[in-house]
């Protein structure tokens, strides 16, 4: 019989209080909530995760009878009908959640860690992260960056564009004094700053020896993008890919860097691929979490890890959690974090709760 209301078993509620808010130009994100999606695949149940980001993703509620829909399609194993009812571009989380599942049932199947089910041509036993220093005043700006430096990172990346571009300079010019030449500083603008910003702002980082900043400019302003380009600072596009398609950014010759999230793009299968693609364009791929959950940040690392020689990537927020729905498989330490070695993503399914 059809029309069977879908089974609840398989989705289910979380919400995660974070340990203290990321503070971002965009604003504070303080929590994150969404979904543990279970699916049958090959005699394994995967597990994914749905955790949507309203403003890069769709809502929560929508993000939730996308669950519905896909599990109700791809009932009794129509996996492909399921995975069809979700448009990355509509429902990136939801699609991620399910997709996941269905990833980390194949590689279970297989016998091989996800990584490795996206490419078996190596072993990687870990992959560099960045630090996440948010938004702060300076004092408490280079007080986070140094304790980062100590516990082993060689790569920083600051929130900036919440305060005026003069104390943000002030900001990046005493962390760099404190933590010396030898780690790598990352900015994040968060699409907040004007043209006239931008340029005044990446012509005082230069000297200062800032490797890319994020999103300078709005989602939109692409061909903006395209001419920040070449003055010293990398540009990297983030927000860019919710407005735009990868091809968009790559016509507009709008970034020397891509910033990949599998939650934002529709699953880590989608993210994988367009870090491929990017690498293929002389564009360098670097794979972050939206401060997701262990089920989405460990699948991001298997991302990561299937990228060859990847760039340090924006892994390394579990810590930013206040609590989570299983143990970390995925610890970090001295700037890079490890990759579970098990079949599929390496969360046990049995485990991991809200
Ligand atoms: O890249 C990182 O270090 C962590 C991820 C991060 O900064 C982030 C987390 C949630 C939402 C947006 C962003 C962002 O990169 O803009
Ligand atoms: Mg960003």
């Amino acid at each position: 019989m059809s029309g069977a209301p879908p089974t609840r078993d398989d989705i289910d509620p979380f919400s995660l209080p974070l340990e203290s808010p990321l503070g971002t130009a965009a604003g504070d994100i303080t929590e994150r909530s969404g979904f543990l999606v279970r699916y049958d695949h090959r005699g394994e149940t995967g597990v994914g995760e749905a955790t949507p980001l309203p403003g890069w993703t769709e809502s929560l509620d929508d993000c939730e009878r996308g669950l519905e829909r896909a599990l109700e399609a791809g009932a009794g194993g129509a996996h492909s009908a399921g995975l069809l009812e979700l448009d990355a571009g509509e429902v990136p989380a939801a699609r991620h959640g399910f997709a996941t599942a269905l990833l980390d049932a194949d590689a279970r199947a297989d016998g091989l860690p996800l990584y490795r089910w996206f490419d078996d041509s190596r072993t990687v036993e870990s992959v560099p992260v960045n630090a996440t220093v948010g938004d702060a005043d300076r004092e408490a700006t280079v007080e986070r960056a140094r304790k980062a430096a100590e516990r082993g990172f060689d790569c920083l990346k600051l929130k900036v564009a919440a305060r005026p571009v003069a104390e943000d300079i002030e900001r990046v010019r005493a962390v760099r004094e404190a933590v010396g030449d030898g780690v790598t500083l990352r900015l994040d603008a968060n699409g907040a700053w004007s043209r006239e910003e931008a340029e005044r702002a990446l012509e005082r980082f230069d000297p200062l020896d800032v490797a890319y900043v994020e999103q300078p400019l709005p989602a939109e302003d692409l061909a903006g993008l395209a001419d920040l380009r070449g003055a010293g600072v990398d540009i990297a596009v983030d927000e860019g890919l919710v407005e735009h398609s990868m091809a968009e950014v790559f016509d507009a010759d709008a970034a020397d860097v891509v910033v990949l999230k599998p939650m934002v793009l529709g699953g880590p299968g989608n993210a994988q691929t367009l870090a491929l693609r990017a690498r293929e364009r002389g564009i360098e791929p670097v794979v972050t979490t939206t401060v997701d959950a262990v089920v989405a940040r460990t699948a991001a690392v298997h991302v990561a890890a299937a990228i060859p020689d990847v760039a340090p990537c924006g892994l390394a927020t579990a810590d930013m959690l206040a609590e989570d729905l299983a143990d970390d498989p995925a610890p970090v330490s001295d700037g890079r974090i490890a990759v579970p070695q098990e079949p599929g993503i390496g969360v046990d399914s049995d485990e991991v709760r809200p």
